[in-house]
């Protein structure tokens, strides 16, 4: 099946300085990303290029198998939804499902009229007198009823409560499930969506650092914690991406083929084992002590 986008060696400079650089990746059709990363790492300005609203500096991209640039039939497949969206003064809700209506091929109106009652959203105010927060339920209700194959999501619940987001992240699953398409979620609350991802790409200082199944990440650290020197036996040969010592006790959190001899020697040992949560391992990852950095990843 043809890739959904294909970056290649992709590249932004602003100056001297480089935004992103050479990031290769694919999306590939009908799967939930997680494109994770630290504040500045790079992810706004990559979501940018795929939309075709940012020249990259040098590098290759390819929405639906062609450039995005100019190209009505490529980016009517691609909604982007971005925590800063700007709408004309005069717009009220109504207005801007108007356009997104004809912006869109496969708009569903019905989904988007039941999602306006159910984020309680009053349709007929003006957008320059919204709340952050509906003003981001706007944006999460444009992304879900435009159906677009490929929908891209930055950051898109600030101001949100919890309520509303957790009727976002249902919404999506239920809304993927009957309509699959590729989404990219962006966002810095892993642990919220992490059940939702299934690929994940984290971006570190402009660099592409993960590109991995999700599924594949969870197994990928443990922590253990026990006798200082019971831990340094069990971790002896493994990647210790953190190690906190407590009077005697060693809380260690180790790398790499984690499987069921590794388990079974930890419970041999005697030591209380934990998972490490997809948000941790990426907090360890991007984290920048000695240590985590010389985590290959
Ligand atoms: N127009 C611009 N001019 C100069 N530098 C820019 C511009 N836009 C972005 N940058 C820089 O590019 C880098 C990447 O920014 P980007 O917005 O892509 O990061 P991000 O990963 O989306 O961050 P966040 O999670 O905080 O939204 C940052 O160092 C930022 O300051």
């Amino acid at each position: 099946m043809q890739s959904v986008v294909e970056v290649h060696n992709l590249t932004k400079m602003y100056g001297k300085e480089s935004a992103v650089s050479e990031v290769s990746f694919t999306l590939e059709p009908n799967k939930i990303y997680g494109l994770l990363g630290r504040n500045g790492a790079g992810k706004t300005t990559i979501m940018h290029m795929i939309t075709a609203q940012l020249f990259p500096t040098s590098g290759e991209i390819r929405v639906f198998g062609e450039a995005p640039y100019e190209n009505t039939r490529v980016l009517s497949q691609a909604c982007f939804i971005k925590e800063s969206q700007k709408y004309p003064d005069t717009f009220r809700i109504a207005d801007v499902m108007e356009v997104a209506e004809a912006c869109f091929p496969n708009w569903d109106k019905a989904y988007a009229h039941a999602l306006i009652k159910e984020f309680r959203l009053p349709a007929k105010r003006r957008m320059k007198k919204l709340s952050r927060g509906m003003l981001s339920s706007v944006g999460i209700i444009i992304g879900l009823a435009s159906r677009a194959p490929l929908t891209l999501f930055d950051e898109p619940y600030l101001g949100l409560d919890a309520v509303a987001r957790s009727m976002f992240y249902n919404h999506l699953l239920e809304d993927y499930a009957e309509h699959p398409r590729t989404i990219v979620l962006s966002t810095h609350l892993i642990d919220e969506v992490s059940q939702l991802l299934e690929h994940v790409i984290v971006i570190n200082e402009g660099k592409l650092m993960l590109n991995e199944e999700a599924e594949s990440l969870r197994g990928r650290a443990l922590t253990v914690v026990g006798p200082a020197s019971v831990v340094e036996t069990f971790a002896a040969g493994k990647q210790i991406i953190e190690r906190e010592a407590f009077g005697g006790l060693l809380k260690a959190t180790v790398m790499g083929g984690l499987n069921e001899t590794v388990l079974r020697q930890a419970k041999a040992l005697g030591l209380e084992t934990t998972a490490v949560s997809l948000q941790q391992l990426i907090v360890h990852l991007t984290g920048g002590n000695s240590e985590r950095k010389a985590v290959s990843v």
